[in-house]
């Protein structure tokens, strides 16, 4: 029986107070549904309630029965913008779902709805908007021309990021088609480098919540906070605690641009909807003494807990992420400190369906551009040496999946596949005489050698084809190790990973200098192309940003329930395929961003495939076209008509 209650609904509770609304709650049915109220348009307020719920539900058979799917699928108003889940919907009778939509001033200060200048004539009439606006009427591209201009006036990229963020607090679908649509400009302005500035600046900048604050004061309260949050049908979760905030070190609360940042980029290169996506702060205090010591700090002002403390609040956190939103709620791990980036993954990874982006999104990408790199310097992975400056999260994580990939390719045992990768740490290179010392994720990595101090050193004992930074030190590639690497290399692969650009670990344009123009190169954060000698050199952004968007889509859109390193290495591959010969011919190993969300297409495609091979995917049946099938369930910033 699917009822259309009127009740009455708490919405939009800011920080400055709450207002009500009422809406409407339908409870979907497993098979046959039975229409018994329409209700009325309006609240007392005259607020619109549902749009166009007649319209919505015309299609419902005579004798007032459908199938929970026709309903849902001929549902049309605006703010139901989720992918019809028949199966969740089918299985989760006991979760309503809530529909309101404000009307009037409301409307316009309702980032969800707001259409500012494009409200058309007829919208203006219907919900109360006469007089609220000036008498143009606008197109959605023609605002997207004039928000580019007035961000394109701003010198300062924090500037720019501001005003990104302030468009998202006010219209949601217009940040959505800028930056869909500008995603190589942008992009540099909503996640790296400038992410960073703004987690630096966070305090000071901090005017509306856009994601989850749970700290040490929530505990016990978790489950409770999370029903606070607006959006009810979470998919993704982004959690960081601030402790590894990009190469920027111990952020604490600050840390929240990170999910933020993440989350947009699910749904402007992933199309995962907007209102399907949580960003989470966990705040455990900071050793960070500046921010100790800031007026304008947010967070907790206490050193981090840690033991037992911190992980009882992370137990809590998991536990009811899972009651409020089901097992098949994505939740990824951003910039936590390797001592518990790496536990936490293995502690949930048979509970609950987590991605730790810093491991292991990180080295999908990378491995990505390593398959790409070999069309161009020749041989395969197991032909090559590397080494890594920096054996952390990123570090560990990339060398293992380079390690399985040649495993697999070659039916090596895993360790002696290992055998071709080596790291250096702060305490210089990684071998066997250290490994009592050495955390557990290094340990696998303490080969036999003598000890080795220096970077350059290692390049020179070592004689890696391969130079990959994941220190977060700037400038640590020196001239001596970049001209070391092309002396031993025709063409020496060097990717500087550290973000954001003030720790990466070589320039651009030291790359292709030091090396005469001979490096493949590709750097976590942008760098522009390089005049060298006369020739432009474009260096790729190995960034996980290619591969988390659409690596979330395919397990969302299949309904996976855990994340396997084989769906890591079919997205790598994904990645790799969609760098063609024109990409190869400006020296590129990765495709540019502006066609993300095909790449992401073929990405999730290909996750998802994995997924029902492994069994591990609930959404059946499976979609026979699986590209197809990420493209139709992709969030369109398109604005909805309001009749
Ligand atoms: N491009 C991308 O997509 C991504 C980039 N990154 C970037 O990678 C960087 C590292 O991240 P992550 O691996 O998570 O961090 P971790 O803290 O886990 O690891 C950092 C590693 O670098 C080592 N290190 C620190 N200083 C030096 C130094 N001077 N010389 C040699 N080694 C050093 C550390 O050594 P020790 O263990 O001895 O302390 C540690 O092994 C960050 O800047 C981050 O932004 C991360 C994820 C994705
Ligand atoms: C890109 C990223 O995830 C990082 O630098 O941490
Ligand atoms: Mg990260």
């Amino acid at each position: 029986m699917i009822s259309l209650d009127r009740t009455c609904f708490l919405n939009n509770k800011g920080i400055s107070g709450s207002s009500s609304l009422f809406s409407y709650k339908l409870k979907l049915p497993p098979a046959s549904v039975k229409v018994s109220a329409l209700g009325p348009n309006r609240d007392r307020n005259n607020n619109v309630l549902i749009e166009n719920n007649n319209n919505a539900l015309k299609e419902v058979k005579e004798d007032g029965t459908s199938s929970a799917a026709d309903v849902v699928s001929n549902l049309t108003v605006p703010d139901l913008d989720v992918y019809y889940d028949g199966a969740a919907a089918e299985e989760e009778l006991v979760t309503p779902w809530a529909v309101s939509v404000a009307s009037g001033y409301s409307l316009l200060r309702d980032p969800h709805h707001n259409k500012g200048l494009a409200f058309t004539e007829k919208e203006r009439d219907a919900h109360y908007l006469r007089g609220l606006l000036p008498p143009t009427v606008i197109s959605q591209d023609l605002q997207v021309k004039k928000m580019m201009r007035s961000i394109r006036q701003y010198q300062v990229p924090l500037q720019k990021y501001m005003a990104m963020m302030d468009l998202q607090e006010t219209n949601e679908r217009l940040f959505y088609k800028l930056l869909i649509e500008n995603v190589e400009e942008l992009l540099p302005v909503v996640y790296t480098p400038t992410v960073g500035e703004a987690c630096q600046k966070y305090g000071s900048i901090f005017r509306r919540p856009q994601g989850l604050f749970i700290s040490l004061k929530e505990k016990g309260k978790i489950h409770e906070v999370l029903r606070n949050w607006p959006q009810k049908n979470i998919q993704v979760i982004v959690v960081t605690d601030g402790e590894r905030i990009l190469g920027l070190g111990d952020l604490g609360c600050q840390g929240m641009g990170i999910p933020i940042g993440k989350l947009s980029l699910y749904t402007a290169l992933g199309g995962v909807r907007p209102s399907a996506c949580l960003p989470v702060t966990i705040d455990v205090g900071t050793n960070n003494e500046q921010l100790l010591n800031d007026e304008f700090y947010i967070g907790l002002r206490q050193r981090r807990a840690t033991g037992q403390e911190y992980a009882e609040l992370m137990q809590e956190f998991m536990t009811a992420v899972k009651q409020n939103y089901g097992e098949k709620v994505l939740i990824q791990f951003e910039d936590f400190a390797n001592h518990n980036a790496f536990d936490l993954l293995a502690k949930y990874g048979t509970t609950h369906l987590v991605f730790n982006d810093d491991i292991q999104g990180t080295a999908s990408v990378v491995l990505a551009g390593l398959v790409a790199a070999l069309k161009v310097v020749g041989g395969t992975l197991a032909d090559h040496r590397f080494l890594f400056l920096g054996a952390g999260e990123a570090g560990t994580g990339i060398a293992e999946l380079i390690a399985l990939e040649i495993s697999k390719q070659t039916n090596m045992p895993l360790e002696e596949a290992r055998k071709k990768i080596y790291l250096v740490d702060s305490k210089g290179l990684i071998v066997q005489s250290r490994v009592d010392s050495l955390q557990h994720f290094k340990k696998p990595w303490a080969h036999d050698h003598e000890p080795i101090k220096k970077l350059v050193d290692a390049v020179n004992a070592i004689k890696p084809t391969v130079l990959i930074g994941t220190s977060g030190v700037g400038r640590t590639f020196t001239k001596d190790v970049v001209e070391s690497m092309a002396a031993l290399n025709d063409k020496p692969i060097i990717f500087s990973l550290s973000n954001p650009t003030s720790q990466s670990e070589c320039t651009a344009e030291e790359a292709y200098t030091w090396s005469k123009g001979r490096a493949i190169f590709a750097s976590g954060s942008p760098f522009d192309p390089v005049e060298y000698e006369g020739k432009v050199f474009v260096p790729g952004q190995a960034n996980n940003a290619y591969i988390f968007p659409g690596f979330g889509l395919g397990l969302i859109m299949s309904g996976a329930i855990r994340v396997h390193d084989d769906m890591l290495l079919v997205a790598s591959e994904a990645l790799a395929a969609q760098v063609t010969q024109e990409n190869f011919d400006k020296g590129l190993i990765y495709p540019p961003f502006k066609n993300i969300r095909k790449i992401s297409a073929h990405i999730a495609a290909n996750v998802a495939a994995k997924a029902y091979e492994l069994g591990l995917a609930t959404r059946q049946p499976q979609p026979k076209d699986l590209v197809k099938y990420a493209e139709s369930c992709m969030y369109s910033p398109a604005y909805r008509s309001y009749r």
